[in-house]
């Protein structure tokens, strides 16, 4: 229905455009005749090339209608292709009709010619209607075509898409979404980083007036990097709570060195692009309208011809600046590669220096680097042949407007006081629109950079955090049903294949089974880090994700299998997430944990800093401060998920110890590896290859001879015959290096 209406009031514009160009030339034109006007044809007085001109645009508009018509699907994108091509033409037709009317005007004085002026108006008005129609015929089912193809790659992904095809297919929809993403345009992206100042609307209203009266000192560019600032400030505010808003498998699939690059680099560049140019970029555009009054006021015709070649100068700026957008891009993704390359190396500089592998990881950032200055130097090339061009440009203005700006002076049209004055005026305006180009390139590599940024912003989680249901009368049960899982950077391969378990409140359970079973996995479904494909995890048989984000991390709490601290103090560590825990219940916690003596033992207690990532404590003290986090929380379902792991065997003994005195009062799940920890819980779940293969006590376990037996015979086995254990380990590996320490000691 859209499309009939848009073409019909295209049709008929065009109809109306040929009459009212044919009858305004009929009346303007001397020679009433089209055939004798054509053979008598003069440039400087007929009007009949103008008037063909409208024929021009008819047969323009009318293809593109029945292009549309012809076409749906297509036909609209194939039109958004040609843009560029008719934005030209028009422009030529534009830039044309002033000259004729600077050749008509040499004849005569156009007001004796009203009908010819009239006609010329037209022509220019038509030619930019003819865009505006152009645009709108193009636009036309853009958003459909786009949406539909998104939403077929999307259907590819239905559970009967065939399941070599889903790797494709998840890939083609990343990249439709992506597509999506960056499809918004330079103005568009312009518009939005400006809208983060729409709270400092005041202070830009007093930057813009400063830069109005040119009240300078110093004031507006003071004005302007203050309100930038702001914008700073909050672009990267909204960037990282965005980012802490994702879903744990974004983070699986983006790597930190991108990330964190997007949120320095990137958006430094933004601000800084942004603030320096678009001072210059007003100051210069103001500046550049008022000199065009005056340069009017003295002679409109050397306006004019002045004005004939802005429109092309635009649009090669128009190129020049989406070229040099395109690269930034580039450059900032590579840049992003070479900090994931310097930050992974840096962090891991321990295990790059025991592999003597140092040369090869600054090779290979330097390979990175390579990449961006090759990219460094196309932007260089680009900038090199702009400025050539836009010099060049501007010589032959000049030169046209001194032989233009000699025949007025020469016939009586103008002073040459006059065309002086005016030469001044044109060469500070020339001054102003270098400016103005050559910000305009930092602009463009500030929108780039907006345009990676706004990926992320616009990156709405697949599984947000929102449940409303609270956990105060929580009792601990847990329900894993029928769950079937598989991670979303891998989904072809299904890890948990139809899991059911229930840990009941009070009882401790222990998780075990080969080494990539998927215990682990079972821990991040409980934690709600992802969602299952099939099934689900209950807590008191409400679903996990239905519940309050921060009432759910309270109520269950996980120590991991390598347990992260932070470069703060020890107190800061245990309260992490909390807010005004007393001091009691810290040390009763790291009590409990058994940690209390050693912390007491640190020159500051619990004010000591643990260092960056808890790289000042051992990995025994580590963990323990780590169970006294969870602990002091206080929480309704513990999870130990190898807890114990790193503890010598003294301390994994007095923990154990506290672990068990707590563990009455929680639901337990351990994830253990030893038979020490194993062997007292009440109900043992053996996983095997995303199944649950075994369940019952450690003594049923062992009577019924299964995979739990083999298991632990292995242990034992690898005590006393090291060689037979490998024999026995075909297809698992059960570690027994706890229960070796265990039995030792
Ligand atoms: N984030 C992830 N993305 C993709 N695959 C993953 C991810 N985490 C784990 N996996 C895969 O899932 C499988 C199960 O891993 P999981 O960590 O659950 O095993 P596990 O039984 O805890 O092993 P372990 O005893 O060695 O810790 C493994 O094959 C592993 O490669």
């Amino acid at each position: 229905m859209g499309t009939k209406i848009n073409v019909s009031c295209t049709i008929s514009y065009s109809l109306l455009d040929v009459i009212i160009a044919t009858v305004l030339y009929i009346h303007g034109s001397h020679i009433n005749i089209f055939l004798e006007d054509g053979l008598n044809f003069s440039i400087l007085r007929s009007v009949l090339d103008i008037w063909g001109t409208a024929l021009l645009r008819a047969s323009l508009l009318l293809g593109a209608s029945i292009g549309v018509l012809w076409n749906r699907e297509h036909g609209p994108h194939r039109l958004r292709k040609l843009t560029t091509l008719i934005l030209l033409v028009c422009q030529t037709i534009i830039t044309y009709t002033l000259a004729k009317l600077l050749m008509l005007s040499e004849l005569e004085p156009l007001s004796h010619r009203p009908w010819s002026l009239s006609l010329l108006c037209w022509t220019c008005f038509s030619s930019l209607a003819v865009l505006v129609l152009w645009w709108v015929l193009g636009k036309e089912n853009s958003n459909r075509h786009r949406l539909g193809h998104c939403e077929d790659t999307a259907k590819l992904l239905e559970p009967d898409c065939e399941e070599e095809e889903k790797e494709g297919c998840s890939e083609r929809k990343n990249n439709c979404e992506k597509e999506e993403r960056v499809k918004t345009t330079t103005g568009a992206t312009l518009g939005r980083l400006l809208s983060y100042t729409k709270k400092d609307g005041g202070l830009l209203t007093v930057a813009i007036i400063f830069l109005i009266i040119s009240a300078v000192f110093g004031v507006r560019g003071g004005v302007f990097t203050l309100t930038f600032a702001r914008l700073n400030l909050r672009f990267r505010n909204h960037l990282f709570r965005t980012l802490m808003n994702q879903d744990i498998g974004f983070f699986d699939e983006n790597h930190t060195g991108d990330i964190t690059s997007r949120l320095s680099a990137d958006t430094t560049q933004v601000s800084d692009l942004i603030s320096q140019n678009i001072n210059v970029f007003l100051r210069s555009t103001i500046k550049a309208v008022g000199f065009l009054i005056f340069m009017f006021g003295m002679s409109w015709k050397l306006t004019l011809v002045n004005m004939m070649g802005l429109p092309f100068i635009a649009l090669l700026s128009e190129y020049y600046g989406n070229y040099y957008k395109k690269l930034t891009k580039e450059v900032q993704t590579t840049l992003a590669k070479a900090n994931k390359v310097a930050e992974e190396t840096i962090s891991a500089m321990k295990t790059v220096r025991s592999f003597a592998n140092e040369h090869r990881e600054a090779d290979s950032y330097y390979d990175k680097l390579v990449v961006m200055y090759h990219l460094n130097k196309k932007q260089a090339l680009a900038y090199a042949c702009y400025m050539w061009s836009s010099c060049i440009s501007e010589l032959a203005l000049e030169v046209t407007i001194l032989a233009y700006g000699g025949h007025l002076v020469v016939t009586g049209q103008m002073e040459s006081s006059q065309l002086l004055s005016f030469f001044i005026y044109m060469l500070e305006m020339g001054e102003c629109l270098a400016n103005i180009a050559s910000v305009y390139s930092g602009l463009m590599q500030g929108v780039g950079a907006a345009e990676k940024v706004f990926e992320y912003l616009d990156r709405k989680p697949d599984h947000p955090a929102d449940g409303t249901e609270t956990l105060e009368t929580f009792t601990g049960l847990v329900d894993f049903q029928d769950i079937k899982f598989a991670y979303p950077t891998r989904p072809e391969i299904e890890i948990l294949k139809g899991v059911s378990f229930t840990l009941k409140p009070g009882e401790v359970t222990a998780l075990v089974g080969p080494s990539g079973s998927g215990k682990s996995s079972c821990v991040n479904l409980l934690e709600n880090f992802y969602v299952p494909q099939h099934g689900q995890v209950l807590l008191d048989g409400k679903p996990v994700h239905s519940f309050q984000h921060g009432d759910l991390h309270s109520q269950v709490a996980l120590v991991g299998q390598e347990p992260v601290l932070f470069a703060r103090t020890i107190e800061e560590n245990i309260t992490y997430g909390l807010t005004d825990v007393p001091m009691e219940a810290v040390i009763q916690a790291a009590t409990k944990a058994n940690a209390h003596d050693f912390i007491m033992d640190l020159p500051q207690g619990y004010q000591t800093s643990v260092g960056e990532k808890g790289a000042q404590l051992s990995g025994g003290q580590k963990q323990r401060v780590a169970i006294a986090r969870a602990l002091v929380r206080q929480p309704r379902v513990l999870i130990l998920d190898e807890a114990t792991s790193a503890l010598d065997a003294e301390s994994e003994h007095i923990v154990q110890q506290a672990l068990n005195n707590i563990m009455r009062e929680h639901t337990v799940l351990v994830v253990a590896h030893r038979l020490s920890t194993v062997e007292r819980a009440d109900s043992i779940i053996v996983i095997d290859k995303g199944r649950v293969a075994e369940q019952g006590s450690h003594g049923q376990l062992m009577a019924s001879g299964g995979l739990y037996y083999k298991l632990v015979q292995r242990q034992v086995l690898g005590i006393e015959t090291g060689d037979e254990v490998l024999n026995l380990s075909e297809n698992s590996s059960w570690k027994p290096d706890g229960y070796q320490r265990s039995r030792q000691s």
